[in-house]
């Protein structure tokens, strides 16, 4: 099958069961909304889809079995997993920090150059601060070079944790809208955790409600 195809999905942490057999599906190009209250467990499920926490159960990306691998393994698979963190290196340049975004995929040495441009065709304020070390953007330019760097990578499935965390409401749709452009240009499936519904919802092809560790598909339930 094409996409993401997770089916009893079970993780936590150590003795602490957090995710109870999860059931979750992302068609080609699909971007797939994870909402739900603080601590239900989407953050975990992203952990266990790029391996940062172990999983059972079963979830493959276009037919290639994700769970027990390692998260290099699987980032080279094609999942890239933006972090509520983030995770850019504050004192390298943001063109530092795209190039070696580029390491996570298969043959790095191709095409980084036009890679790098076609970031800054999504996010140019990121051109403008080239030479700039990540460290001294703000919290939203960070985002983005967070984003930028996941994409580097020419990744099959982005996983974004909490994307428009902290913005404000302009700034918001704007990444939601630059999100979408991603998505239909580059054919790439996400799968976003955000809390405001209303935004997740103009850009999801699909939405999911995570709760206490369980999943229920919003679309199939507007349909009832
Ligand atoms: N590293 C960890 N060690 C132990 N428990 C953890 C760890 N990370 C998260 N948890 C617990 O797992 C549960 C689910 O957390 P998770 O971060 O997945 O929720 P979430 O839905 O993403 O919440 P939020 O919307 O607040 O980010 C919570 O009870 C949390 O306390």
């Amino acid at each position: 099958m094409s996409g993401l195809d997770v089916r009893g999905l079970r993780a936590g942490y150590g003795a602490a069961r957090v995710l109870h057999g999860v059931d979750l599906a992302a068609g080609d190009n699909e971007i797939v909304v994870l909402l739900g209250p603080n601590g239900a467990g989407k953050t975990t499920l992203l952990r266990a889809l790029s391996g940062l926490v172990g999983g059972r159960g079963a979830a493959a990306l276009d037919g290639v079995a994700l769970l027990g691998r390692a998260p290099d393994e699987i980032a080279r698979l094609g999942v890239a997993h933006v972090t509520q963190e983030g995770g850019t290196f504050g004192p390298l340049t943001v063109e530092e920090n795209l190039r070696v975004g580029a390491q996570a995929r298969p043959w790095p040495r191709r095409g980084v150059s036009e890679d790098v441009s076609r970031v800054f065709t999504y996010f140019p304020v990121l051109q403008a601060h080239l030479g700039r070390p990540a460290g001294t953007l703000s919290g939203g330019e960070q985002r983005m070079l967070a984003i930028g760097r996941a994409l580097m990578a020419r990744p099959r499935l982005l996983l974004l944790d909490e994307p428009t965390r902290g913005l404000a409401p302009q700034a918001r749709s704007r990444l939601f809208g630059t999100i979408h452009a991603i998505n239909r240009h580059e054919g790439t499936i996400m799968i976003i955790v955000e809390h405001n519904v209303a935004a997740a919802l103009e850009v999801a092809h699909r939405a999911y409600l995570v709760e206490s560790g369980r999943i229920a598909d919003l679309r199939a339930r507007r349909r009832w």
